[in-house]
């Protein structure tokens, strides 16, 4: 597997998610933002959390319309597999690849804290490495991971089984305790918790590997 993960101005998971990655077994570029294309044949891009451009104007905003995200929306719409933590799930969000948006946490401040997260589903590349229904550990460091979206869009999401992960105590003030959603084809993933930094023991834990391990498997044998 090949991976590419980006790398914005502000970005400081991007390291992590490479040695997740990596960990996994997967074959790893790092790709600059200025880049326009992605390197031939990348299987999967991963977008990293941070502060992309310092979070100015809104998390996600600047870099959903960097040289780069073009690649990035084009190897989406054609079927490609993208990953986005945190900064990154914002910027999925930005770019229109995922629907709704990340407000400001319900209680206006910044959590950095392991929380509980339910396998909500586990019928996508990076979620069948768990059971559905099962509890992990997963650490967030956001302050705007307030998921955000009209009624129609989460009982879409909530319908067609693309809510990845909700929170067992919900930190932030997400609807419906959403942490993580996959696109309409399923090949999209967004999650605001960190599971590259919950992937070997030296981490405190170890319940991030499945997402990495389970994704390589599945596009080994694809
Ligand atoms: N860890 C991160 O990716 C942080 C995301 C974003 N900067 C926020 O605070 O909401």
């Amino acid at each position: 597997m090949h991976a590419a993960v980006i790398v914005f101005p502000g970005s400081n998971c991007d390291r992590d998610l490479a040695v997740a990655f990596e960990r996994a077994g997967a074959r790893v570029s790092m790709v600059w933002h200025k880049d326009t294309d992605l390197p031939q044949g990348v299987d999967v891009v991963g977008v990293p959390g941070g502060f992309s451009y310092g979070d100015y104007l809104r998390c996600g905003a600047i870099a959903a319309n960097s040289p780069i995200c073009r690649s990035v929306i084009a190897h989406a719409d054609k079927g490609g597999y993208v990953l986005g933590v945190c900064n990154g799930f914002q910027i999925l969000t930005e770019t229109g690849i995922l629907p709704g948006a990340l407000l400001r946490n319900a209680g206006l401040k910044y959590v950095c804290k392991p929380v509980g997260l339910r396998v909500a589903t586990a019928d996508s590349v990076f979620s069948h490495g768990y059971e559905a229904g099962r509890t992990i550990t997963v650490p967030i460091a956001h302050h705007d991971g307030n998921y955000f979206a009209d009624t129609a869009t989460l009982d879409r999401l909530e319908g067609e089984d693309r809510v990845a992960f909700t929170y067992t105590d919900n930190p932030n003030g997400s609807a419906r305790d959403i942490a993580g959603i996959l696109s309409e084809n399923r090949r999209v993933l967004g999650m605001m918790p960190h599971p590259e930094r919950m992937s070997e023991p030296l981490q405190g834990g170890t319940d991030g590997a499945a997402l990495f391990s389970g994704l390589m498997g599945a596009l080994e044998r694809a």
